[in-house]
């Protein structure tokens, strides 16, 4: 059933005071939402960047402000923005004026992912995910004990299908080895700079993994999203489950050896570790795979016995062939969000209506009912169409 229009948007003409009791200047383009007892100010920017758009929070109860770690990049300031709250804790932002490849965020405030992230980092969090049009596919989570050719399925699939995936660089504070290149094959890090990074909330997972700091940074999963690939994590199993409990929806692939002979086998082979390290890979190696088999974050299991029957189950599971196409993401009509426009809500659709004198009085529907993922990375599955008058 249709609900009646519901305009939650409140553009703030008459300015607020702010936690310090400093009454702010009038800002006509922020705009603020309200949820239960919290009122989320959108506009300005972020501590004084300019490239970053500010988030404010008002708690009614405390009558106090707070300034809250933004996660995700969000949209840069633009001239206004129309608001709704959604259900789940998610609050749908439209950029006024602006081309549909950058019209549609979501601002998540008390999703499963910001309730992990405030306990985590101990003060309030919100987080942004751009709107994808289209049925951009799921990202792909790849863990598998040290040795076990992850790393060379992932290579094969990208030399195979180079604009479909994308791989997350992630980074770490490990040495690089001699082939390694710095922001190809990792960022490679300090340990104080990565746990600085850590405390700001730049990472969608991180784990110390065989005596070193591993860890995917928001960014680094943005950026492949954004360029219209599928993205493609290696990670261990800690961080499998961190990704698991986050929002973003993604396939999960356990690879395991044939033997624990053949992956000392090849660790050796490989001649990247010292024999210390490898010793430590193995010990590692052996709770990885029990963990990988029992814990229920693996929807699939593949054995890496033979390479190009292993990459041709990966590739079955995956739902491709060597007849696919080779991008994994629809082209979409480009649509323009008017600037001047009201949004009313209609169960999970949005109709976004232009308004203003001298204008063609357009009408643009949003439909939400086959979103999925969120914050971090993206919300996909946005459709967004111009209704033709008759
Ligand atoms: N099916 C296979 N049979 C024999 N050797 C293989 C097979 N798959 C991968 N290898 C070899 O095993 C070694 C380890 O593979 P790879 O580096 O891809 O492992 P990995 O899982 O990515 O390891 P890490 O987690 O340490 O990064 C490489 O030298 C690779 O060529
Ligand atoms: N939790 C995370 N684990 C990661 C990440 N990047 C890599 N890894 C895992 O670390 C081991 C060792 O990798 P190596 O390159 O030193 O051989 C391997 O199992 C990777 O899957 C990450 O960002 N997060």
């Amino acid at each position: 059933m249709g609900e009646a229009p519901a305009f939650f948007v409140d553009h703030l003409e008459d300015g607020y005071t702010n936690g310090f009791g400093v009454k702010s200047e009038p800002k006509n383009r922020d705009t603020s939402v309200q949820i239960g007892d919290r009122s989320f100010v959108i506009g300005g920017n972020h501590e004084g960047n300019p490239l970053f758009l500010g988030v404010q929070i008002h708690d009614k109860i405390t009558n106090k402000w707070s300034s809250p770690t933004v996660l995700g990049t969000g949209p840069k300031p633009c001239k206004g923005y129309s608001a709704i709250v959604l259900p789940k804790g998610r609050i749908l932002v439209i950029k006024k004026g602006s081309a549909s490849d950058d019209s549609i965020w979501f601002l998540e405030v008390d999703t499963p992912f910001i309730r992990e992230q405030k306990k985590l980092l101990g003060r309030e969090v919100v987080a942004w995910s751009k709107g994808v049009r289209g049925n951009a596919e799921k990202p792909i989570v790849i863990s598998g004990p040290s040795g076990v050719g992850k790393g060379t399925l992932i290579s094969m699939l990208m030399k195979e299908f180079p604009s479909m995936f994308g791989f997350s660089v992630s980074h770490t504070t490990r040495a690089p080895r001699c082939m390694e290149k710095n922001g190809v094959h990792y960022h490679f890090t300090d340990k104080t700079v990565m746990e600085k990074e850590i405390k700001d909330g730049k990472f969608l997972e991180f784990a110390s993994v065989h005596g070193n700091l591993y860890g995917t940074s928001i960014e680094s999963v943005e950026v492949v999203t954004d360029s219209g690939k599928r993205c493609i994590l290696d990670i261990d199993v800690q961080g499998a489950r961190s990704v698991k409990a986050s929002s973003l929806d993604a396939i999960f692939i356990f690879v395991c050896p044939p033997s624990m002979k053949e992956l000392e086998d090849r660790l050796r082979a490989r001649g990247t570790e010292t024999e210390e390290q490898i010793q430590k890979r193995l010990r590692n190696a052996e709770a990885e795979i029990k963990a990988g088999k029992s814990s229920g974050i693996f929807e699939h299991i593949l054995y890496n016995d033979n390479l190009e029957e292993c990459y041709k189950n990966l590739k079955n599971l995956l739902g491709i062939n060597d007849l696919a196409p080779v991008n994994g993401v629809e082209a979409v009509e480009g649509i323009d969000l008017p600037k001047e426009h009201t949004v009313t809500k209609m169960d999970d659709k949005i109709l976004i209506q232009e308004t203003g004198e001298g204008t063609k009085n357009k009408m643009i529907v949003l439909d939400l009912s086959s979103i999925n993922g969120g914050a971090p990375g993206r919300t996909r599955g946005i459709v967004l169409d111009t209704v033709k008058s008759s």
